[in-house]
């Protein structure tokens, strides 16, 4: 079956997220590989989020960036407006509460975040893997006194960047595509990362006002940690029904963004999601968004084009996407 046919077969209705371990991931056996890829396939046709087990991430690195971001955000709003996102001209910088908005419908997401993007572990003065950021060019803005914050947060990046390397190929795989089709696109790791606390929604609540409201993300996919134990995150499947995503333990979230929807022209789904925190404590979560390097068009895939089913959007860098999506989420 072609890949058009596979998804326009695709059963939406999903109730359950799955489960892919990720243990196969390097294997040297392609019949592993491709065992693996088809389990994603499926996943990304039907779903647009799976849990992947098996990660590599160290539980080290986790709570370590877990700790650095729970110090972040118990700073004094004066201190963490020094280095407000609406000083930035890339978007890079923390974004108070109310100050985002998911959902064009909605008054505001009830979270503050901290986001930053590709940076070596020992600054550069010229970093080369920044040298063609276009639209999205300019240095991450880091918090003042605020020991150790950098280094965790980005010990964490790079281990999620090494997931992220691996991830593209299988994709591809998945696409009926070369292992390394994504290489040459993924070269500057164009990956941006926030740390988010949604503190908890009691009493009377504004439905217009949630922790992050109803949205697709708009890079190629994203890793997303959660808190354990706490149930926040929904995912809209095609009968309009929210099906909770809870953390799982020893799992990390990916869901598919819109650039591989554009890149698939719609094979692969982009879903709508939105987190709601009402349990009466603070949620932490910390999302990895991956997209192309800033320079490269999002160009249809041609196996995800056929004459009933016509190449849909219109080719843009990757940057100049990104960087029209912020600006409508920030308003700036
Ligand atoms: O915090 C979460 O669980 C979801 C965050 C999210 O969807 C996002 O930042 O795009
Ligand atoms: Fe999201």
């Amino acid at each position: 079956m072609s890949l058009v046919e596979h998804a326009q077969n695709a059963d939406t209705a999903f109730e359950h997220i799955p489960i892919i371990d990720l243990k196969d991931i390097s294997s040297s056996d392609p019949a592993s590989r491709k065992a693996l890829a088809d389990a994603v396939r499926d996943a990304c046709i039907n779903v647009g989020f799976l849990y992947v087990k098996n990660h590599g991430i160290p539980d080290t690195v986790i709570n370590d960036a877990l700790s650095a971001s729970k110090r972040l955000f118990s700073l004094s709003e004066a201190q963490k407006l020094e280095i407000d996102i609406r000083k930035s001209v890339n978007y890079k910088g923390y974004t108070p509460l109310l100050s985002s908005n998911n959902d064009p419908e909605n008054a505001g997401d009830m979270h503050e975040g901290f986001e930053f993007g590709w940076e070596e572990m020992q600054a550069k003065a010229f970093d080369e893997k920044r040298a063609n950021d276009g639209a999205m060019a300019g240095a991450n803005i880091w918090p003042n006194d605020l020991p150790g914050f950098r280094e965790e947060v980005l010990t964490y990046y790079h281990a999620a960047v090494e997931l992220g390397k691996k991830l593209f190929p299988l994709f591809a795989l998945a696409l009926n595509l070369p292992e390394d089709f994504f290489s040459d696109k993924t070269k500057n790791s164009a990956a941006i990362m926030r740390v988010l606390h949604y503190p908890p929604q009691t009493g009377p609540v504004d439905d217009r006002v949630i922790g992050i409201g109803a949205h697709t993300d708009f890079e190629c996919f994203t890793i997303l940690w959660q808190e354990p134990e706490i149930q926040a995150l929904q995912v809209l499947n095609t009968q309009k029904q929210w099906i909770d995503a809870p953390p799982i333990p020893g799992t990390l979230v990916v869901n598919l963004g819109d650039q591989f929807a554009r890149w698939t022209n719609d094979v692969f789904k982009s879903t709508v999601h939105r987190a709601i925190n009402r349990t009466g404590v603070r949620r932490y979560s910390i999302p990895l968004f991956f997209g192309t390097d800033y320079d490269v068009k999002l160009e249809p895939i041609s196996s995800c084009i056929s004459p009933e089913h016509p190449a849909k959007y219109e080719v843009v860098t990757a940057g100049d996407y990104v960087q029209q999506r912020l600006k409508a989420t920030y308003g700036h």
